[in-house]
């Protein structure tokens, strides 16, 4: 049996104030990994049963992200209701997702209330200033919550001063530190602040703080990466084919919109999108435009050899052996015939095996000689038992990513008119629309709840009452 670590305990009170008539968990609930814990009304779904009338079907979630065994967990709420939530006497905005800290009370008016208790501290609170950057830039405040690292650098939760409405909680953004070349104008920022998309990651300020450090101060999308997401013990399990569906459309919307701007992420890979809420039909958002490049002005090819060996194209130009390469630091250019903005296909093609079947399609040995000399070869192993129960439109659509001739490689916009994608289209775009969209993008900052206004005729927990089952969707 798999060991779960327990990042956090949700406690209910008993009090007069929680009327414990009207909710049936008395015990405490543990916060682990890939568990969403849900409460509202519907038994189908919640976790935690709130039998009170203005009680939405799932009312709010709470779960934990933890970025690496090294990281300390990050565990939050979300409102999904129509009568709010109220966590320590101050209600959420609508579908706002929240940060929670150690003994934060969740309440939920009429039915309940519950104490988080954290249990895996912060241990260094001076990890600001031990990495070397500023707690306070212009008028935002970085804290010493790391919410993920990378090459380039870490990324913290931030939060922006003097923007409180009254009686309303902060919001919470991420700021990722990169350290910078003197004078050099970083591409990154300049690349995000151009692009307004709902899945690519939104910037709100960039800044040249002292030290060579860049602060892009961006929207913190808390339900961790796509990386995460899969990882079970020490494996990635595939998502149903539905969910893959999901998945892949919002991507393929990014990248439909990127490359209509002229810009090519590059670095496509499953640690690279993330999640608004780790559970499936959540908004996807690609980050990390650390090495994009944007052809907007100059339409050429590019000749650099960069990105992550897993995932990149053939054509990208990577070589096992790197003595081949003039120079190598993480990207080198080398003579060859260039490449366009289908390499970021192929790393779509990797995703979607990966999502499909919990396989990497070149892994080989897991060396990257051996995945570069396998992705060359481009060769594919449908007959494999993780393929079993994939429809052949899904391995269609792997096959017209994972084609080595780029001419033959589906683009942004044709992808889209692939039987695969083009069959469920119509539900797609509902799910995308009325589902993701809708509850998560967009809504208004701060809404005073009125719970007498919204509370149900009956008690109803009729079947239109619960969100649509993805399972629906017929392959
Ligand atoms: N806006 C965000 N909200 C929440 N988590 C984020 C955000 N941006 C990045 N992360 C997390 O931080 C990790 C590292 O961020 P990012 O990929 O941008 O850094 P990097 O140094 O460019 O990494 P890489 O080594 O992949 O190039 C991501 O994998 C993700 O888990």
């Amino acid at each position: 049996m798999e060991f779960k670590t327990v990042f956090g305990i949700l406690e209910p009170i008993s009090s007069e104030e929680g009327n414990q008539e009207n909710h049936n968990v008395l015990a405490a609930v543990p916060i682990t990994k890939n568990k969403v814990i849900k409460l509202g009304r519907n038994d189908r779904e919640c976790d935690i049963l709130l039998r009170h009338p203005s009680v939405s079907s799932v009312h709010c979630m709470v779960w934990a992200i933890r970025f690496d065994d090294d990281s300390v967990p990050m565990c939050y709420v979300k409102d999904c209701s129509l009568n709010g939530i109220v966590v320590n006497d101050r209600a959420l905005s609508r579908g706002q997702t929240y940060l929670l800290e150690d003994s934060d009370i969740i309440t939920i008016p009429n039915a309940g209330s519950y104490r988080f208790v954290t249990k895996i501290k912060l241990l260094a609170s001076h990890l600001v200033e031990q990495l070397g950057f500023q707690s306070n830039v212009d008028n935002w405040h970085i804290t010493s919550k790391v919410v993920g690292s990378g090459t380039f650098g870490h990324v913290l939760v931030a939060n922006q001063k003097g923007s409180l409405v009254e009686d309303s909680h902060p919001i919470n953004y991420a700021v990722k530190v990169i350290k910078m070349k003197p004078n050099r104008l970083d591409k990154e920022a300049k690349i995000l602040l151009k692009l307004s998309h709902p899945n690519i990651i939104k910037v709100h300020k960039t800044y040249a703080g002292v030290k060579d450090n860049l602060y892009i101060f961006q929207d913190l999308i808390a339900g961790g990466d796509l990386f995460s997401y899969l990882a079970k013990s020490d494996c990635l399990s595939p998502v149903s084919e539905t969910e893959a569906l999901v998945i892949i459309y919002q991507i393929l919307q990014a990248l439909r919109y990127l490359h209509s701007q002229g810009i090519v992420h590059r670095d496509l890979k499953l640690d690279n999108i993330l999640l608004c809420t780790p559970e499936p039909c959540t908004r996807i958002v690609l980050a990390d435009f650390g090495i994009a490049k944007d052809l907007s002005s100059s339409r050429s090819r590019m000749h650099t050899v960069v990105g992550t060996p897993e995932y990149c194209a053939p054509e990208v130009g990577f070589k096992a052996n790197r003595a081949a390469y003039k120079e190598f630091s993480r990207a080198a250019t080398i003579e060859q015939h260039g490449y366009d903005a289908k390499c970021d296909l192929w790393s779509l093609g990797v995703i979607a095996h990966i999502i499909l079947t919990g396989i990497s399609p070149f892994y080989g040995d897991g060396s990257e000689t051996s995945i570069i000399r396998n992705a060359k070869m481009g060769n594919l192993n449908f007959s494999a038992k993780q393929w079993s129960s994939v429809s052949d439109n899904a391995k269609s659509f792997v096959r017209r990513l994972l084609e080595i001739d780029v001419s033959k490689r589906l683009d942004s916009k044709v992808a889209f008119t692939h039987l695969w994608i083009a069959k469920h289209r119509g539900q797609l775009e509902r799910i995308y629309h009325k589902k993701i969209l809708h509850c998560d993008y967009s809504l208004p900052r701060v809404e005073k709840p009125n719970w007498k206004r919204k509370v149900p005729q009956s008690i109803n927990v009729a079947p239109a009452a619960v969100p649509r089952k993805l399972s629906m969707i017929d392959m």
